[in-house]
């Protein structure tokens, strides 16, 4: 069994970015600029925007945090995203997900402009993500599939069985492990909260995509021996015993499956690390662009 090493690799990539900046600079060039809206003051969203910024800055990305109230209107919010639309010394920013219930998630993730939506969540990106265009893929699935790659998983005509449909992961990463080309030319099961006995497809699996939030919902008994297993189920679950007050928990029970797999990401330490890694290779992206387009 081989751990699918996240942590690492995600260093790996931001090691290369930086590389790269550090080219840009030397020939005169703009660097990558971030950023990152948070709305409200969820304990988790605001953990991971602060990675963002915080690796923006190890790398040599220019970054900016929009810190706004949880009370802040819908109108108000669409006027932010129209302002950032229009920053011309921006190259992409993204709008922390989950936002506060009184704000229409999809409304405001339409109204950014395609070209500087790094998260890859607007329909144009995702429509160009589902024709095998080049465009911004959602980090998260992007980083599944730079791990697949990386340690050359093999992914050609084995079946992919994706638990959850989210936009944010399930969704997208059924249509990536189908895309032609390497990883990906699976055959893929996408299963969700009404697929009826669940354990039918993911005992046939050879690869198993879990993103579905539930802590140690995969067990040993519903998988088959070499399965490849990539958790993506980040839960904090309560623990007085823990400094920090709660315990990473993934959907897979770790100590079970992986006696069973051939390859297992880890929780923590495993595909999360990896979202802001592809985060980064998206504005980077994002800069090569604008910069080729003028
Ligand atoms: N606008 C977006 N919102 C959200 C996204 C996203 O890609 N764009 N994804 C998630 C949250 N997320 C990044 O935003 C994210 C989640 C987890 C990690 C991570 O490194 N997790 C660690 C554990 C860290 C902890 O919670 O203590 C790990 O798995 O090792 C990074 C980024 C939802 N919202």
């Amino acid at each position: 069994m081989q751990i699918l090493d996240g942590k690492k690799t995600s260093e790996d990539i931001k090691n290369e970015i930086a590389a790269e900046v550090q080219s840009i600079k030397a020939a005169g060039g703009k660097v990558p600029h971030l950023a990152a809206v948070i709305v409200g003051n969820n304990g988790a969203s605001l953990t991971y925007v602060g990675s963002k910024v915080k690796s923006c800055q190890q790398i040599g990305f220019d970054s900016t945090l929009v810190a706004l109230p949880e009370d802040i209107t819908e109108v108000d919010l669409l006027g932010k995203i129209k302002e950032l639309n229009e920053d011309d010394n921006l190259d992409g920013y993204i709008v922390q997900l989950p936002l506060p219930k009184h704000i229409d998630e999809q409304k405001i993730l339409l109204a950014i402009d395609p070209d500087k939506d790094v998260d890859g969540f607007h329909p144009t990106n995702f429509g160009r993500m589902a024709l095998e265009m080049e465009s911004f893929i959602p980090a998260t699935p992007f980083g599944i599939m730079e791990l697949l790659e990386r340690y050359k998983v093999e992914t050609a005509g084995k079946h992919t069985v994706v638990i959850g449909r989210s936009h944010i992961v399930g969704r997208p990463m059924s249509i990536l492990m189908s895309r032609k080309g390497n990883p990906g030319d699976s055959t893929v099961t996408l299963t969700h909260s009404r697929t009826k006995n669940l354990a039918d497809f993911t005992k046939n699996a050879d690869i198993i995509i879990t993103a579905l939030g539930v802590p140690e919902f995969l067990k040993a008994d519903m998988v088959k021996d070499g399965v490849v297993i990539i958790d993506v189920g980040i839960t904090r679950v309560e623990d007085a015993a823990n400094s920090k007050g709660y315990v990473i928990k993934g959907d897979v029970d770790f100590d079970g499956v992986s006696k069973k797999a051939s390859f297992i990401t880890p929780v923590p330490g495993g595909v999360g690390p990896m979202t802001i890694a592809m985060l980064l290779k998206n504005t980077l992206l994002a800069r090569k662009m604008r910069s080729a387009a003028k």
